[in-house]
């Protein structure tokens, strides 16, 4: 798989403060849905905006394509192009005054044709499935209509890969739900994304790989196996994936096939007759 972004020994404190990671080194493949996760203070947020070019690190790099970033302004406003962050509280991010102004923005930017900007601002409202919000003021929507428009605005931009903080947080279950779906569908579609979260059944269901981040150390590897090392989840204080050990325990129990795969949600065990499958 081709390495679209990596991070190679990246170093990184606050002023004042002890470091919050030393020799930090990752890659992410293209395509790939990427979990951050880790304890409060692990570090995700700190990661993630070394990772889009919005902190500068004390040493190390980050890379695109290979290419070292460069912090000069023509460099970064190249990177963050093909790189899109999306704050965890949209109220960071959206400033304009209606939907379709705050998403054009960035199109507009880039100083794209009139034809081409409203082409771009559609189709991420579309995928963000926000249509009928086109012409609403910002301020009128609701926390998670707003953090769907934060992500359009990103989306407008086509990056290679788009890096959220937090997407989950504060999105009730069917809001969390939609942005799983939401997301499988960029990624169908070859966006690379990376998440972090506190949810680690969101980050089992939705991603490929995951980077657990505590202590001032990162392991990578496959969600499966890295999101059900309960070993290694307490000691970043998070709680084991919901679905496989509901499946071990009705396994164990006959509730389903030896061969079945695990539930993935509440619901699918809600319905489940012993012997059937989710
Ligand atoms: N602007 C800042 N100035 C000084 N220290 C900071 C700043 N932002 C974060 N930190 C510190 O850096 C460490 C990592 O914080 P970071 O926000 O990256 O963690 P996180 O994993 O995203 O946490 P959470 O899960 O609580 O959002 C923490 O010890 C935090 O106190």
């Amino acid at each position: 798989m081709t390495v679209v972004l990596a991070a190679d020994r990246l170093s990184y404190s606050y002023p004042g403060s002890p470091p919050v990671f030393s020799e930090l080194s990752m890659e992410v493949s293209q395509g790939t849905a990427l979990a951050v996760l880790g304890p409060n203070g692990g570090g995700k947020t700190t990661l993630l905006r070394l990772l889009c070019g919005g902190l500068r690190p004390a040493a190390g790099r980050i890379m695109l394509h290979g290419r070292p970033l460069g912090y000069g302004r023509t460099a970064l406003s190249e990177f963050r192009t093909q790189v899109q962050f999306v704050h965890q509280d949209p109220d960071d991010q959206l400033f304009a005054a209606t939907v379709s102004q705050d998403v054009s923005f960035g199109p507009l930017n880039l100083g794209l044709p009139p034809a081409t900007v409203a082409a771009r601002v559609t189709a991420a409202l579309e995928d963000m499935e926000i249509v009928p919000l086109t012409e609403q003021p910002t301020h009128l929507l609701s926390f998670g209509q707003r953090k769907r428009v934060a992500i359009a605005g990103a989306l407008a931009l086509r990056p290679l890969v788009l890096i959220l903080d937090e997407p989950t947080a504060g999105l009730d279950p069917a809001g969390a739900e939609a942005l799983l779906a939401t997301l499988r569908r960029l990624s169908a579609g070859g966006t690379t994304i990376i998440a972090s979260t506190h949810d680690v059944d969101f980050a089992h269901r939705w991603a490929d790989e995951a980077a657990i981040i505590s202590r001032g150390r990162l392991r990578t590897g496959a969600a499966d196996s890295l999101l059900t090392d309960s070993a290694l989840l307490r000691d970043a204080s998070l709680r084991p994936a919901w679905g496989p050990a509901v499946g071990r325990v009705l396994r164990a129990v006959g509730g389903l096939p030896a061969d079945a795969p695990d539930p993935r949600t509440p619901e699918e065990v809600l319905r489940l007759e012993p012997g059937t499958r989710p």
